[in-house]
């Protein structure tokens, strides 16, 4: 038999993208001569992100439906269309053994050709709730690999398999040094990095805290990294300072790890996975705007073993700095924080998905 071909599917935000990120390079780890494409969404995000980690990516003309009646959604059933035409011929040619699917509605047209074809497909949902895609596609795939308990509500319990979030390997095991961090950021030594996490695509309310509380955070005794997100940083470039430094993106988030000694982001499942993994002490503030409320669930996992912090949007107002002083001024809070996250981490849970996929090709 030739070499093995591989297409991942999923996008639209980081956390449908990093996942496929991550199973493919594993994948070519332990197949080096097989060959990968990804199939994403024209115009998002992953058609920046896919080809800078060094794969070739195609976009299909879709994006997800709208809950109101706009010109966008009558359009919707022509995208359906034209994308699985397009994905049909990307089968047709590429011929994958395998098809993985991670999640947003870039990955529904892929999918649904390739498992219609009597190709093998995977699914990796991230969430503790069921995103839409995969719950339409859940019938029609092999395998269904999970980060959390209780999925039978959404898939067929035969499928599931609880592997945990993949995160990047070079997330996995970071370095104690932090000297190349600090010289990447531009930060001295001598004081705690707190290290602000939007999400992949900012977090506009945590945004608007920072910016309203940094003469406070600095007066703990904090420098900090803050990523604000790509429709952001115009209005949030112009806090940076000698000890304040703002970005729309960090594409080093290895450094970003390795320097920081506390951290305020969002709840999004790739976040929380990287972050137990981290071991680090978290401020969450999970965003309300998503499906059922799924980061706080997120969040509040970690919570009731004593493993992070979380802080709702509508408590920041009145909680935020008696919380967040309390965390800097106690560091035994600081080292229990550290040990209780690290203890939720599944730091091979892309091996493990990798595992289920190999078990499909023969
Ligand atoms: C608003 C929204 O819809 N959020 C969803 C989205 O979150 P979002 O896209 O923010 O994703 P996650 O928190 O899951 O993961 C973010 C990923 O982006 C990376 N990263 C982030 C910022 C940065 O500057 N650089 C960088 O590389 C992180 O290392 C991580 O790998 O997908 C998640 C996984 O399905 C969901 O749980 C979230 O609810």
């Amino acid at each position: 038999m030739g070499n093995y071909r591989f297409i991942l599917s999923g996008g639209g935000t980081g956390g449908h993208i990093y996942p496929a990120i991550a199973i493919a390079n594993e994948l070519k780890r332990r197949h080096p001569d097989a060959e990968f494409l990804f199939v994403g969404a024209e115009g998002r995000m992953e058609m920046e992100k896919v080809p800078q980690a060094g794969y070739e990516i195609e976009g299909l003309w879709i994006t997800g439906l709208q809950r109101k009646l706009t010109l966008k959604n009558l359009m919707f059933p022509f995208k359906v269309i034209s994308s699985l035409l397009k994905a049909n011929k990307i089968a047709k040619r590429f011929k994958p053994h395998a098809v993985i699917g991670t999640g947003g509605f870039a990955s529904g047209p892929m999918l649904r050709v390739a498992s219609g074809k009597g190709i093998p497909c995977v699914l990796q949902e991230q969430n503790s709730f069921a995103g839409i895609t995969n719950k339409l596609l859940k019938d029609r795939v092999a395998k269904i690999c999970v980060a959390y308990d209780g999925m039978e509500k959404f898939f067929p319990a035969d499928k599931i398999v609880k592997t945990g979030n993949p995160v990047r390997g070079d997330l996995v095991v970071l370095r104690q040094d932090k000297s190349e961090a600090l010289e990447y950021f531009g930060l001295a030594g001598h004081k705690p990095i707190l290290l602000i996490l939007g999400g992949s695509l900012g977090a506009r309310r945590i945004n608007e805290l920072i910016a309203t509380k940094l003469d406070f955070l600095l007066a703990q005794g904090v420098q900090i990294v803050w990523q604000c997100g790509k429709l952001y940083i115009d209005k949030y470039k112009k806090y940076e300072s000698d000890q304040v430094k703002v970005f729309d993106f960090l594409n080093r988030m290895d450094l970003a790890y390795i320097a920081a000694d506390m951290m305020i982001s969002r709840s999004g499942a790739g976040a929380v996975s990287e972050l137990c993994i981290v071991g680090k002490p978290v401020v969450f503030i999970p965003s309300p705007n998503v499906a059922e409320d799924h980061q706080t669930m997120n969040a509040k996992a970690l919570v009731d073993e004593e493993a992070a912090i979380m802080l709702r949007e509508s408590e920041l107002d009145e909680k935020f700095e008696k919380t967040f002083a309390e965390l800097c001024a106690n560091s035994q809070m600081q080292k229990d924080l550290s040990v209780n996250i690290r203890k939720m981490a599944l730091p091979d849970a892309t091996k493990h998905i990798v595992d289920e996929i190999e078990k499909l090709l023969n």
